[in-house]
């Protein structure tokens, strides 16, 4: 006969619980502080609301008896997974612990996350996943793959869905990167995150390139160079505040809209005129303009340092969370190039997915020119953004700053792609092509042939300028809905995203579009 009784297996519970609070242990925690990284628990409860982590499958253990793991057990397989809230709202997380064997993925700790991905398409709620792992627990061997496939799978099947979200907060190589990288954001640690296909090793014997880890694929080379990264955090705390952040803006799913928040109301005011020179030829930041124009506060750039000709970020409008996709004169003169194409068409579709109407300023000369646009497939990354803007059904409003011209005109959310309204301010320049260039084809005979012909060129400069470079004739077409006083822009805006927030618009039926890759 047993001598159990509820007091004794109470204890034994609380016993067993208890022990798989620690993770790999007292030495390795410490191994981890050391390089400045918090633990997964420690993580998990910086970026939940306190008190609110629900975590589930504590208990789970590996089954693999290879290389003597049958003879090593490792808690909760390496993996923390459950449920929480984030300002009140419900959220899913994963969050992997490298102080248990190198947070590296076997059967069971996929398995973890398939379930909790699982859970969370059933529940309609929005994944974090904090990576910190050595990749796939090498003496699992085909099962490790298994669990990263079925992970792959599932963001895929999710994207659209549910919100996804990345922190990178230690190693991740190899196919372990495929994951983060189909979720919707990627937020790096700096200094102690890292990821790339094949490490240092690897590359100096394939290819004789020396290089380290963190000049390969650290938090900085993926947040500028690459743009696999979309924020950059200054450690593990950050990151989770970004989280919170970046969660703020973002609904539960496809189908729940973004609950408004409090504003505080205000009318623009003088500092608007003062920012956009109308002298085409000097440069601002256009992100003072939305500063201007939003909520206070509430512009969060996201991707602020790859391709910074083009800013993309979230914000508020009368407490309704937008998206925001604007030309940056003061880089490029704000020309578009494959960077910032690939950059602000993902960052479109994402809006598109999950009901976060785009706001687009515009003062943009054009797609870069050059021979390393032309063969690294501008044509191919440019059109990328004629179609997420074309195939976007949410509220797509554009305010038309200054120069917008050619193709680029109508590549950012002209009318002509579907754009619900269109302002321009009376700076705005709208016209197949800036007036140098267009006088010197058009006028070249009368150029030449004229006796001074700079004068004659400048002359031609200012008729064509006087006749195109201004807002009044595609005003004259309707192809604009309206002329506005910069100071009127928030109002503007506000009421147009009023009348459009119940938006329909058919579409014809289909399985998925090809949008050029
Ligand atoms: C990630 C690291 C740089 C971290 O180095 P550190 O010095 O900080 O830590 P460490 O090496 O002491 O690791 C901590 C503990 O985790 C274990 N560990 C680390 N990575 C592991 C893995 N992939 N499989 C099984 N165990 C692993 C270590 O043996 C060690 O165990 P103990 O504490 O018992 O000593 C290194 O561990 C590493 O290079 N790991 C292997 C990375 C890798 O090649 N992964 C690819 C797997 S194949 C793959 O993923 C498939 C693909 O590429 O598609």
């Amino acid at each position: 006969m047993s001598d159990k009784n509820f007091d004794n297996l109470l204890e034994d519970f609380r016993e067993k619980d208890e022990s798989l609070n620690y993770g790999g242990g007292k030495e390795k925690i410490e191994k981890q502080h050391g390089k400045g990284k918090l633990t997964a628990r420690e993580r998990i409860d910086l970026l939940l609301d306190e008190g609110s982590f629900e975590e589930i499958d504590k208990f789970v253990k590996h089954r693999s008896t290879y290389f003597g793991l049958d003879k090593k057990s490792f808690p909760y397989d390496g993996v923390v997974t459950g449920f929480g809230t984030i300002n009140g709202e419900k959220v899913a997380v994963f969050s992997q612990d490298f102080t248990v064997q190198g947070g590296s993925l076997g059967e069971m700790h996929a398995k973890k996350i398939m379930k909790i991905q699982d859970l969370a398409m059933k529940y309609g709620i929005p994944v974090i996943g904090i990576n910190d792992s050595g990749g796939a627990r090498i003496q699992e061997a085909i099962d490790a793959l298994y669990g990263y496939g079925g992970i792959f799978y599932r963001n895929t099947i999710s994207s659209g869905v549910i919100p996804q979200i990345t922190v990178i907060a230690g190693p991740c190589a190899g196919g372990a990167v495929y994951s983060p990288a189909i979720t919707d954001f990627i937020i790096m640690v700096d200094k102690t995150s890292q990821m790339f296909i094949t490490g240092p090793q690897v590359i100096k014997a394939v290819t004789g390139e020396n290089v380290d880890k963190e000049k390969l694929g650290g938090a900085l080379v993926h947040n500028s160079k690459s743009g696999v990264a979309h924020l950059i955090a200054k450690d593990d705390e950050h990151a989770m505040q970004l989280s919170r952040r970046l969660m703020s803006y973002i609904p539960q799913n496809n189908l729940d809209p973004k609950p408004d928040v409090d504003f505080e109301e205000f009318d623009l005011n003088e500092r608007i005129y003062d920012i956009v020179s109308p002298n085409p030829k000097k440069s601002y930041d256009v992100r003072e303009v939305i500063n201007e124009i939003f909520d206070k506060e509430s512009f969060f750039e996201i991707q602020p340092h790859f391709a910074k000709n083009i800013v993309i970020g979230f914000s508020r409008l009368g407490g309704k969370s937008v998206g925001i996709v604007a030309n940056q004169p003061n880089i490029l003169a704000g020309s578009l190039d494959i960077n910032a194409s690939d950059k602000a068409s993902r960052f479109i579709r994402f809006c598109d997915a999950f009901n976060i109407p785009v706001i687009t300023f515009v003062d943009t000369p054009g797609f870069l020119p050059g021979v390393g646009q032309e063969h690294g497939g501008i044509i191919r990354h440019g059109a990328k953004l004629l179609y997420a803007y074309s195939e976007a059904s949410v509220p797509k409003i554009s305010v038309i700053l200054r120069k917008s011209y050619g193709g680029a005109y109508i590549a950012m959310s002209s009318q002509h792609l579907g754009a619900d309204f269109v302002f321009a301010w009376p700076t705005a320049e709208i016209a197949v092509m800036g007036p140098e260039g267009a006088a010197n084809i058009i006028f070249a005979k009368d150029i030449k042939s004229s006796d001074n012909p700079e004068l004659k060129r400048q002359e031609k400069i200012e008729e064509y300028k006087d006749r195109f470079a201004n807002p009044y004739e595609a005003a004259a077409r309707g192809y604009i809905e309206d002329i506005i006083d910069p100071i009127e822009t928030r109002r503007k805006l506000m009421n147009a995203l009023t009348m459009a927030e119940n938006k329909a618009e058919a579409k014809p039926a289909k399985k998925h579009g090809n949008i050029p890759l």
